[in-house]
């Protein structure tokens, strides 16, 4: 069970420019700059929320998309509850990027089992006119690769941005329930006492 206090922590990943620190600084202030610095490493931000009734804390881990920066990102990797694979729907070639960055966040964070990591992706920038990806080309990636969450975003007017970061909570949520169930499936119950057989002498 998610304690009180959980701490989730999610980490952004996708390529430089598409709007990774808009939609973290969109969630966590409510601002967007239109004339925002590539970030530099990583850089996070908390935000308490509730979900579905239980009460969590997110930290939310903002990393460099670009290339140059790779050796300063992937070492916060570690330890993350959710990934969010992010591009923008007006470059297609950041789409194209997701499976990359989706490999290396599974091998910097040493997750085992990647099929069953909770990813969710996003296609910000939504309010751009000009696409060079469609929402059903992003959603059939998305149904081949593991079947993670899609969702359209706009950090510039603030469409979607709490519904992904609430989702990414109830992915966590609902892990966490799964593995709750299985360690009390197999709990060997040590009070119960053995009845003898009744065919037994
Ligand atoms: N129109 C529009 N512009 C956006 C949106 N989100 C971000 N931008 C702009 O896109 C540019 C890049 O945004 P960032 O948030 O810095 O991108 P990033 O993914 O953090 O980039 P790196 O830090 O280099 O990895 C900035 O000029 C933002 O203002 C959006 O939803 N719509
Ligand atoms: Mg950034």
């Amino acid at each position: 069970m998610i304690s009180k206090s959980a701490l989730l922590k999610v980490i952004l990943l996708g390529d430089g420019g598409v709007g990774k620190s808009s939609l973290m600084n969109r969630y966590v202030t409510n601002k967007f700059d239109s004339h925002l610095f590539h970030t530099i490493g990583v850089e996070f931000l908390n935000k308490e929320l509730d979900v579905d009734g239980h009460h969590a804390t997110l930290q939310i881990w903002d990393t460099a998309g670009q290339e140059r920066f790779r050796s300063l990102r992937t070492p916060f990797y570690r330890g993350s509850d959710c990934c969010l694979l992010t591009f923008s729907v007006d470059d297609g070639q950041s789409f194209r990027n997701l499976a990359n960055w989706k490999k290396e966040f599974a091998y910097y964070a040493d997750v085992k089992d990647p099929d069953n990591f909770p990813f969710v992706v996003l296609g910000n920038k939504l309010d751009v006119p000009e696409r060079q990806v469609s929402g059903e080309d992003a959603r059939q990636w998305c149904r081949e690769n593991g079947g993670h969450p899609y969702f359209e975003t706009s950090a510039k007017d603030a469409t979607n941005v709490a519904s992904a970061f609430e989702e990414a909570v109830r992915r966590i949520l609902a892990l966490d329930d799964r593995a709750d169930h299985l360690i009390h499936n197999n709990t060997v119950d040590l009070q119960r006492k053995n009845h003898p057989d009744p065919s037994c002498c």
